[in-house]
């Protein structure tokens, strides 16, 4: 059965794009079938990977299934050419299926209680981490856009969990800094907002006391579509390859880089990672 998907696309992750170029090649140039049937092989194996993941993970909510699906349908260009949108969001934005049951996995595993998300877009995360807090928990998601407000308010609302969700509209820079005025603090902080100012938000988690003890902050897109390890960049490639290297260089905490979807980065502070008496500590 064939596991490429029918319409392509720019795939994330740069080797998918350059098996795509040299199957595009070797079809025009009219290449030896058995040669370009391995490289249909290869690119299928790729794709069967992605498919038994998903396939072997617990199903998503109803709600948050149709979050996906609205995200898909909805009529971003639109919104945008009429002014009512300052981003051009895109569908692809959402951080999905599997990356939604991975943070549930870490909110529940943490014991989290308090969630703070960086760049809400349809609300997809929010939801997720909701769904796996305590019934106090809470999940506070800030975001840019304000026409998103009311269009989340409408999907997360027809789930229980969706009283956990405070929206704070405006720059997350400014809501964060309000928020550490405020003294509040975060068992889990993801980060899935603009990337140049990643480090700027870090910067400001870590020496601001966002981050509440035994905390982990978690970040989406740390692969940044291979840019961070291959020649071509923007200026998103550019600032989350910076912000990886100086994470990489910061002494207060440790870090796992994890290939799901993206990439996502766990961070935590080194003395909740080492165990009494070891020989690293
Ligand atoms: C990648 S999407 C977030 C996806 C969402 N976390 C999910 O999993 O579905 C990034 C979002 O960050 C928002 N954003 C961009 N710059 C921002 C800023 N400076 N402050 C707050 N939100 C911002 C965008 O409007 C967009 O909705």
């Amino acid at each position: 059965m064939a596991q490429q998907p029918a319409s392509r696309g720019r795939h994330r992750d740069p080797m998918v794009r350059k098996l795509w170029e040299l199957q595009d090649k070797l079809k025009s140039t009219g290449a030896a079938d058995e040669i370009q049937k391995t490289l249909d092989d290869a690119l299928d194996l790729f794709f069967k990977r992605e498919h038994y993941c998903e396939d072997h993970t617990s199903p998503a909510s109803q709600e948050l299934q149709e979050i996906s699906q609205m995200t898909l349908t909805h009529p971003w260009d639109d919104l945008h050419t009429q002014g009512i949108t300052t981003w051009n969001l895109r569908p692809g934005m959402i951080s999905g299926f599997l990356e939604g049951q991975f943070l549930q996995f870490l909110v529940s595993m943490s014991n989290a209680k308090r969630v703070l998300e960086l760049g809400m877009y349809t609300g997809y995360s929010a939801l997720a981490c909701a769904e796996a807090l305590p019934d106090d928990g809470e999940v506070i998601t800030c975001e840019f856009e304000p026409y998103l407000e009311s269009l989340v308010k409408e999907y997360t609302s027809k789930s229980v969990h969706g009283r956990k969700i405070s929206i704070r509209i405006g720059p997350a820079l400014d809501t964060i800094n309000t928020l550490a005025n405020e003294k509040q603090s975060f068992d889990i902080i993801f980060l899935d907002a603009n990337k140049d100012q990643y480090w700027e938000y870090y910067q400001v988690i870590m020496d601001r006391g966002l981050l509440a003890p035994r905390g982990t902050i978690v970040v989406d897109n740390a692969l940044f579509q291979g840019q961070v390890y291959c020649e071509t960049k923007d200026k998103n490639g550019e600032a989350i390859k910076a912000f990886n290297e100086n994470v990489s260089r910061d002494p207060r905490v440790k870090t796992v880089l994890v290939p799901i979807r993206d990439g996502v980065r766990l961070i935590r502070r080194t003395e909740d990672m080492l165990g009494k008496g070891r020989a690293d500590q």
